[in-house]
């Protein structure tokens, strides 16, 4: 499908994320259709893509060839459940980037037998650095999987999983994982601060170097413990800072969040569940 009509239910941060990578790639605004009930979202959405919009969930999808599910885990039963009749009348690719909710419970409130292709992508989409992982219901055609795999592509990388579950886990790799590396941004700008840095240099060298070691991992054929060990000279500085997170217990605090964050997507899936 050379130009497909796109359109998203709910135009928050994820939505406006992979819309301005799509557009920015050179994909139509004008066949993009963001539904939203709130102004404020659509108007935030405008400034990204001058993209169609609208407050008629029913309206956005009438033309659709995809539908992408961009409301939060929460709102979903109710916002499928209203969308049913639409959706059964042209059966469109259903596009989920939903935390936890299950193929079969979309598939459920949008009155079944709908090709739905569940995705986890993030937020680094907006500058088409996104990492999505995904996973196609027997319903979705070949066609519909090379199209799902354009749109995520555009935005970034996109890998298919061949079971369900792995999404949780990917959940807590890459699609929350933006937010760790900011979190550890936001520290180490702070630590350059406190050791008397200006704010302005503590955060240039601080973004700099996490894109540069980025850079690095993804274009080296040496694994990331060789290049750590490339930094760390024997008897050096870093050896000192490494000690200090090791001994912290950094990589077993890792695995304690990494581990959350799985459980509460396994959580999601669950509680909507018991609630369909
Ligand atoms: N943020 C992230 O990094 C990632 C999020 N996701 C998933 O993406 C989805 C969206 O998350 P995110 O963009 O952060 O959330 P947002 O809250 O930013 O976006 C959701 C949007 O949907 C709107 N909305 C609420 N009810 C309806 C409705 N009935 N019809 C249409 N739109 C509606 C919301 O309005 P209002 O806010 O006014 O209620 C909001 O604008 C979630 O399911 C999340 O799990 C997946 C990967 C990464
Ligand atoms: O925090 C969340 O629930 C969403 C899903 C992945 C990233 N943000």
């Amino acid at each position: 499908m050379s130009n497909p009509n796109i359109a998203f239910i709910g135009a928050g941060n994820m939505a406006s994320s992979i819309i301005g990578g799509l557009v920015a790639k050179g994909f139509d605004a004008s066949a993009i259709t963001a539904s939203d009930p709130y102004p404020e979202s659509l108007a935030n959405l405008q400034k990204v893509a001058p993209v169609n919009i609208t407050d008629n969930n029913h309206q956005a999808i009438a033309h659709a060839d995809v539908v992408v599910l961009a409301v939060k885990p929460q709102v979903m039963k109710p916002v499928l459940e209203e969308l049913a009749s639409s959706a059964q009348q042209h059966k469109p690719l259903i596009i989920s980037i939903a935390a936890g909710i299950e193929s079969s419970s979309l598939d459920k409130w949008l009155g079944g037998a709908m090709p739905i292709v569940r995705c986890m992508p993030n937020t680094p989409a907006l500058v088409q650095s996104g990492a999505t992982a995904l996973f196609a219901n027997s319903k979705v055609t070949g066609e519909q999987k090379t199209l799902a795999d354009t749109i995520l592509r555009a935005v970034g990388i996109a890998l298919w999983v061949d079971q369900e579950s792995a999404l949780d886990a990917v959940t807590a790799v890459s699609g929350s994982g933006p937010a760790y590396f900011f979190l550890v941004m936001e520290a180490m700008q702070a630590a350059g601060e406190q050791l008397g840095l200006s704010a302005d240099v503590a955060k240039q060298l601080t973004l700099q170097t996490a894109l540069g070691a980025a850079q690095m991992a993804i274009a080296s054929d040496v694994e990331t413990d060789e290049l750590r060990r490339r930094v760390t000279s024997p008897g050096g500085t870093t050896a000192e800072a490494i000690k200090v997170f090791e001994d912290e217990g950094l990589r077993q605090t890792f695995n304690r969040a990494l581990v959350a964050c799985r459980d509460r997507s396994e959580e999601l899936a669950k509680i909507m569940d018991s609630d369909s």
